[in-house]
């Protein structure tokens, strides 16, 4: 065990990323020491076992995704994303997926929102997830600066009940929420470029695009990782550093951040409260 696992009062690890992170602590101080012997690597199977198994037990035990959502996935499995748009960055793992989509879905179940805006599309794994829940009189405004992914994500649209719930703006997104100044959502899922993130946050709180009671929800803001200093050091994992800074020092809001695949963070304003 290391020192710091051993320590009086040290506080017993009870969760999967608690027991992996001792596992690990624990074959690292024996490596360092030459002594990685069969205990060592018995608990480096253990903490591979823990990371291995983590992400399938999350799908096995999440609702099965719709089939129009499971198509969109095969979809965006299926194209040649090293040629499109003339090599733009897009890939397959830019899809959020099965399991942040049922908590995307189950979040405008909670909230009962009607009106929900997106900002970053992809293919539209989220948008028709949302689209789904927000039941008939609901609607999905969904921002996308790639037009040839948003061609895409219509044609999948085109084959869910749900699709025609959403309306799909192609264009720099903070040029699509200054068009939609003076509507309201109640419900806001950023997933963009990282850098604007900061951008977008104001234009919902300051510019009113963020309805009475309603919630952002943020993704990738652990960011791999790099949002709190793993690994080596990237533009996306300073920007999104700073938005996190940024939003625990906004008295105005409470947030959560979710370690759900690459983190999500829930926001809503604490002002109406009062
Ligand atoms: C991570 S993907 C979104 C994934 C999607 N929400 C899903 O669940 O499948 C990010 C998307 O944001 C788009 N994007 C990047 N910068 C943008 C901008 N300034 N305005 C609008 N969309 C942008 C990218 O083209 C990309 O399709």
């Amino acid at each position: 065990m290391t020192p710091a696992a051993t320590a009086p009062g040290a506080p017993r690890p009870v969760t999967p990323v608690g027991i992996l992170a001792a596992a690990l602590d624990d074959v690292l101080d024996r490596a360092q020491r030459g002594a990685l012997d069969a205990d060592g690597l018995d608990r480096l199977r253990e903490a591979r076992d823990l990371a291995v198994g983590l992400d399938p037990y999350l799908e096995r035990c999440t609702t099965p995704e719709s089939t129009g959502l499971a198509a969109l996935a095969r979809r965006t499995v299926e194209h040649d994303w090293r040629t499109h748009s003339g090599g733009t960055g897009l890939e397959q793992e830019m899809l959020s997926g099965h399991v942040e989509g049922q908590l995307l879905r189950t979040l405008v179940h909670a909230t009962r929102a009607r009106s929900v805006l997106e900002i970053g599309m992809f293919t539209g794994y989220s948008a028709l997830a949302m689209a789904e829940a927000v039941g008939d009189d609901g609607r999905v405004v969904a921002c996308e600066v790639d037009a040839d992914v948003a061609a895409l994500a219509r044609e999948c649209f085109a084959g869910s009940p749900a699709g025609g719930r959403i309306d799909v703006r192609v264009g720099p997104a903070a040029d699509t929420l200054r068009a939609l100044a003076g509507e309201s959502f109640d419900l806001v899922f950023v997933d963009a470029d990282k850098a604007g993130y900061a951008d977008y946050l104001t234009a919902l709180l300051d510019g009113g695009l963020l309805g009475p009671r309603g919630l952002v929800v943020v993704d990738n803001t652990l960011m791999q990782g790099r949002a709190y200093g793993a690994g080596a050091p990237t533009a996306n994992g300073a920007a999104i550093a700073a938005f996190n800074d940024a939003v625990a020092a906004d008295p105005r809001v409470e947030q959560v951040l979710v370690p759900l695949r690459d983190g999500m963070t829930l926001i809503r304003r604490v002002e109406e409260d009062r």
